[in-house]
This record gives structure tokens, C-alpha cells and sequence, in this order.
């Protein structure tokens, strides 16, 4: 690769088997693998690389909060080789710049270099990953190649659960808790540095955490791939999958103090689309739901399936920070067993009140009186 200037770590993602081409018109995933410092992003990513897997893998190794130079480059390591695009970054904050150009940057190099199968995007740890897969998730609506298929948080098995107790000076949300609450799966990493015991504690913080997340365990980040990626998180064709998740979660127990939670609850009946969309838009953007004690409540993931009067089909509610949407599924409601299901991962977060809310204000026929 002479006369490339490329920033790497020290391990170079290796070698991968260009099996596999993509149609045209089929869209290419992107995991955004996320995780607090040293917990093990960079072994996974490695890892995933090394395995055999029959995909055409590409890595974006994202190293952009640092250094203060205007233009960066974007490292896609490709079957081996790493190649370069250049980015200008006009305020050094991902989520901005990337949004521009970042995307144009992959496919810029797609066209150079022929389909990727996937696309593997490294965080770094102290990056908020909702941020990163808002932008993924926007463009996929405007018919870009590519669509987010799952975050993936990866965390250490030893540190964990100090750094997601860390309390920040200004009352923000600690960084490792932010990574948990919107993640579709976490690795527990370095198992092999604690006992059954320590290992018992902070899996019960991260479910506590994120009711909904699947949970593996690992040690150098050694995980059944099958489990990591391809997982269609966002994918309303997989509403069935997710009606079924969601009927297993429970409110987590607070038990990280002034800590982010998951609340849930499910209410029988047809929804008003209209008055859905403004009790979403009232508690993600307007920030006028407040707990008892008067902080407003802040929803970092939200999902659901909801039923809106007249509609055959289930329909998935997704939301990521200030981003939502609604999708019909190609679930079918069973006659009279429609029942809408909800799930919050959040901050300050207050069950009661998001459930009457909704039944008073969402709810069919609710208004009505
Ligand atoms: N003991 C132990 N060490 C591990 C394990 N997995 C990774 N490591 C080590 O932990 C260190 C950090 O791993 P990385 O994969 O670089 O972590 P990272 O999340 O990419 O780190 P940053 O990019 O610096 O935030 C490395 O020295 C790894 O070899 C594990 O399961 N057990
Ligand atoms: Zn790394």
C-alpha cells in the first residue's frame, strides 16, 4: 500500500475471501460496533474479519473526535487492503460530517472498489452510537445503499460496571450507559478476568439497563457470528420477531442509581396514527413528559407494535434519540387480540405516566368523552 497515509491501530483487520457479490439494488448492512475504552471493539472487529463467513467485508475504522486537521481520512479495509477516502469534516463531530459526506465517502469507494456485502463501522469509545446510526438510519429512507442492520456494544467484563456508574459532572448520561441503552446486542467481554459472581453483577446492570438487548458473553471477543450479525434490528419485515421480544420484557428494577431504564407496557385496543405520532413527538422532541419529581423524561431507544384503527397489519414503532419510525409489518392482528406494547430505554422515565398518557390521549375513542 505505498503511498498511502493510513491511520491504523495496531492490528490491521486481515484478510477476508471475496466470495460473494451483491446484486444490483440490494442494499449493504452496517453494524456499528460500539463500546467503552480497551473493552474489546477493535479484537472483535478481528475477530470478525478472520472468521470464515463468505462476506465481503469492509471496516470503518473511526478514529474522527481526535486530532484538529479539517480533513480526515476514512480507512475502509477491504479483503485485506486498506484504502483511504478523504473527508472534510467541517466541526470534527462525526455525526455532523458524516452525514454529509460520510456516506457518500462509502459509496464513493464502492464504485472504486465493487460492493461490499457489509459494513463494519468501529466507534470510538466515548462516541454516543445512537448518534452514528441516526444518520444511518435517515439516508436509508432517501435510498441510500446502505441500511443499519444492529449496534452492537461490546463491554468489559471487569470495568464495566464501574464505568457505567461513573457519574458525570453535569448530570449527562454516562457515555458506557448511553452505549448500553441503545444497543440490539452486547458482548460482555473479558470474561476470563472476573468470577461467576462479578460476571452475575454486571450482566444484571446491563439488563438492567436495556431490558431488551440479547446479552453474550466472550472472551477476546469471541462470538457465534451468526449472533452479531445480519440481525435486521430495524427491519419492520422482522415484526413478527420483535412482537415476540417485546412481550418478554420486564421494567428493570432500578438498580443503578439515577441511571437509565426500561419501562413497558402493553394496552388493548386500536391507536389514533395522529395522536400517536404527537404523544411520540410530545416525548422525544418537546421533552414535556416529566417524572414525578419534575425532571423531563429522556427516551434514548424506543420500540413497540401498535394497532392503529381500520389496519389490518401490525405496525412497528422504532426510535433511536430524537428519530422515530413507524412501519407496517406483514404480521396480521388476530381478531379481538390487539394489543399495543411498548417499550422505553431511558432516563427519569416514569411508568405510570407514560401509560395513562397514552391511554388517555392515544388510545381510539379515548377522546371521544
Ligand atoms: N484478558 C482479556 N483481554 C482482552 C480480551 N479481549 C480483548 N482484550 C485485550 O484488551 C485490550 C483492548 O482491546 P481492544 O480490542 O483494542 O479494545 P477497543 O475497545 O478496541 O479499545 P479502544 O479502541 O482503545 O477503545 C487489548 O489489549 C486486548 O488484547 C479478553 O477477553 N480478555
Ligand atoms: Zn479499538
Amino acid at each position: 500500500m505505498d503511498g498511502m497515509v493510513i491511520e491504523e491501530e495496531d492490528d490491521c483487520p486481515e484478510l477476508v475471501p471475496i466470495v460473494t457479490t451483491l446484486g444490483p439494488g440490494e442494499q449493504i448492512p452496517v453494524t456499528i460496533i460500539s463500546g467503552y475504552l480497551g473493552a474489546g471493539k477493535t479484537t472483535l472487529l478481528n475477530y470478525i474479519l478472520t472468521e470464515q463467513h463468505n462476506k465481503r467485508i469492509a471496516v470503518i475504522l473511526n478514529e474522527f473526535g481526535e486530532g484538529s486537521a479539517l480533513e480526515k481520512s476514512l480507512a475502509v479495509s477491504q479483503a485485506g487492503e486498506l484504502y483511504e477516502e478523504w473527508l472534510e469534516l467541517r466541526n470534527g463531530c462525526l455525526c455532523c460530517s458524516v452525514k454529509d459526506n460520510g456516506l457518500k465517502a462509502i459509496e464513493n469507494l464502492m464504485e472504486k472498489k465493487g460492493k461490499f456485502d457489509y459494513i463494519l463501522l468501529e466507534t470510538t469509545g466515548l462516541a454516543d452510537p445512537g448518534a452514528v446510526a441516526s444518520m444511518f438510519w435517515v439516508d436509508a429512507e432517501l435510498g441510500s445503499d446502505i441500511y443499519l442492520d444492529g449496534i452492537v456494544t461490546v463491554i468489559d467484563a471487569k470495568y464495566g460496571l464501574k464505568q457505567l456508574t461513573e457519574e458525570k459532572a453535569d448530570g449527562l448520561v454516562n457515555e458506557a450507559a448511553r452505549q448500553i441503552a441503545v444497543a440490539d446486542l452486547t458482548i460482555i467481554n473479558k470474561t476470563d478476568l472476573v468470577n461467576e459472581e462479578e460476571l452475575a453483577q454486571i450482566r444484571e446492570a446491563v439488563r438492567s439497563v436495556n431490558g431488551l438487548v440479547k446479552i453474550l458473553e466472550s472472551q477476546k471477543s469471541r462470538v457465534d457470528l451468526s449472533e452479531v450479525l445480519d440481525l435486521h434490528s430495524f427491519d419492520s419485515t422482522n415484526g413478527a420477531h420483535l412482537a415476540e421480544k417485546l412481550q418478554l420484557v420486564k421494567d428493570s428494577r432500578p438498580h443503578l442509581d439515577k441511571s437509565i431504564l426500561t419501562v413497558t407496557f402493553e394496552v388493548a385496543g386500536d391507536l389514533c396514527e395522529d395522536a400517536l405520532n404527537i404523544y411520540i413527538q410530545d416525548l422525544l422532541w418537546e421533552k414535556m413528559f416529566k417524572n414525578k419529581e419534575g425532571q423531563p423524561m429522556t427516551v434514548i431507544r424506543l420500540k413497540g407494535i401498535v394497532s392503529f384503527a381500520g389496519k389490518a397489519h401490525q405496525v412497528m414503532l422504532q426510535g433511536v434519540h430524537e428519530l422515530y419510525d413507524l412501519n407496517e409489518t406483514p404480521q396480521l392482528w388476530e381478531e379481538n387480540l390487539r394489543i399495543n406494547r411498548l417499550v422505553f430505554i431511558g432516563r427519569n422515565l416514569d411508568k405510570d405516566i407514560l401509560q395513562e398518557q397514552f391511554i388517555s390521549k392515544v388510545l381510539e375513542g379515548a377522546n371521544a368523552n
